[in-house]
């Protein structure tokens, strides 16, 4: 075989792994998850899709040598060759929070986006898992599974908001207070991923360590207003991306483990869930070959942490207004 037709078997993506695509993959999270996932030998095909700069971002990063062969698409009508047979689909698209907005301000905008896009992955790829990062994450992946109930392909294990950023935060901040490298540490992060919905669980932190009430002011607050810290540094410019992609990338490789038969996977996450009230809730999930195999309940929590009442309206109206967008008349 001479070296061009060798070069076409690899650009149609013989090499063995999983399929993923990347919904977003020109923005400010996109581009670096992109990269790590290409840099991921798990992966053997990468397919980049996007409403602006696909072509660029795809030439770029198929000049790195690693085996992942890499495909842009661009543009609503390449939606459905960029999602064909895919078997994880992460989803960045959307805006991002400018100083002052709460998350919810993104909904508008970011609930159409993810109803398109999630309609695209019930009719190409309905086994995918499916990661969504976008936010409201709290309204849109109630949104994503009424969408994929409509049609028919909903399967709530393959079903995951993102909260991988929360647990990354919780462990470099407790790492800071208690003196160790952050990747000594475990906190779970349970609830939603908005403001007082994140409820980092501190008496769980892993190793054990027993704060003082001002350390658990202190960290609860920082661990729940992260995502603002990065807002306002950036000043108007965006919110966090190089955190978000390394966190969705850690997520994502977990998922792909979990899908290729490694046991004992255990990460946080916003799902469907009977844990409380909620329909949907972020706490410990096991991953396994089918998604989430088994969601753990919280534990014992302490009289800070058995505060669930506190984020009650908060979240529950963020489920609603999700379901309720999918079932109203479509606007134009
Ligand atoms: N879950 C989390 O922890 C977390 C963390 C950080 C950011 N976010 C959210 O992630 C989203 C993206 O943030 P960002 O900083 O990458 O924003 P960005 O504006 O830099 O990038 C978003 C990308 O989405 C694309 N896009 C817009 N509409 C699209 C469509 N219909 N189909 C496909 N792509 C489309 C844009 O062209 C752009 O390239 C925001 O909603 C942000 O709030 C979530
Ligand atoms: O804060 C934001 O708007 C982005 C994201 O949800 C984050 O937690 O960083």
């Amino acid at each position: 075989m001479g070296g061009v037709e060798r070069e076409l078997t690899r650009a149609r993506g013989a090499a063995p792994g999983f399929k993923v695509a990347v919904l977003g993959a020109a923005g400010g999270i996109g581009q670096p998850l992109s990269l790590l996932l290409k840099m991921n030998p798990l992966v053997s095909t990468l397919h980049l899709y996007d409403v602006f700069n696909t072509p660029g971002v795809t030439a770029d990063l198929s000049h790195t040598n690693t085996s992942a062969v890499v495909r842009g698409y661009l543009g609503k009508d390449q939606l459905g060759p960029a999602l064909d047979g895919m078997d994880l689909v992460i989803i960045p698209a959307g805006v991002p929070r400018k100083p002052g907005m709460t998350r919810d301000d993104l909904f508008n905008i970011n609930a159409g986006i993810v109803r398109t896009l999630i309609e695209g992955v019930a009719k190409h790829c309905p086994q995918a898992i499916i990661n969504i990062i976008s936010n409201p994450v709290n309204s849109t992946v109630p949104i994503a599974a009424e969408v994929l109930k409509i049609a028919g392909v909903y399967d709530p294990r393959r079903l995951f908001g993102v909260t991988t950023l929360d647990v990354m935060r919780a462990n470099t901040f407790v790492a800071e207070v208690i003196g160790v490298d952050p990747k000594e540490v475990n906190v779970p992060v349970v609830g939603g991923h908005a403001g007082i919905t994140i409820l980092p669980l501190l008496s769980q932190t892993s190793p054990l360590f027993s704060f003082n009430s001002k350390e658990v002011e202190y960290l609860t607050n920082r661990i729940q207003n992260g995502g603002t810290e990065v807002v306002e540094a950036k000043a108007g410019t965006g919110s966090a991306t190089l955190s978000m992609a390394y966190a969705a990338a850690k997520f994502g490789e977990a998922c792909l483990r979990a899908l290729q038969g490694e046991t004992g996977i255990v990460e946080c996450a916003y799902v469907a869930s009977e844990v409380t009230e909620f329909p949907f809730f972020a706490s410990k999930v096991r991953l396994g070959r089918t998604g989430a195999e088994e969601i753990f309940p919280l534990g014992p929590l302490n009289s800070f942490e058995r505060a669930l009442e506190k984020m009650k309206a908060e979240l529950q109206g963020s489920i609603e207004k999700g379901v309720n967008f999918v079932h109203k008349p479509k606007s134009s």
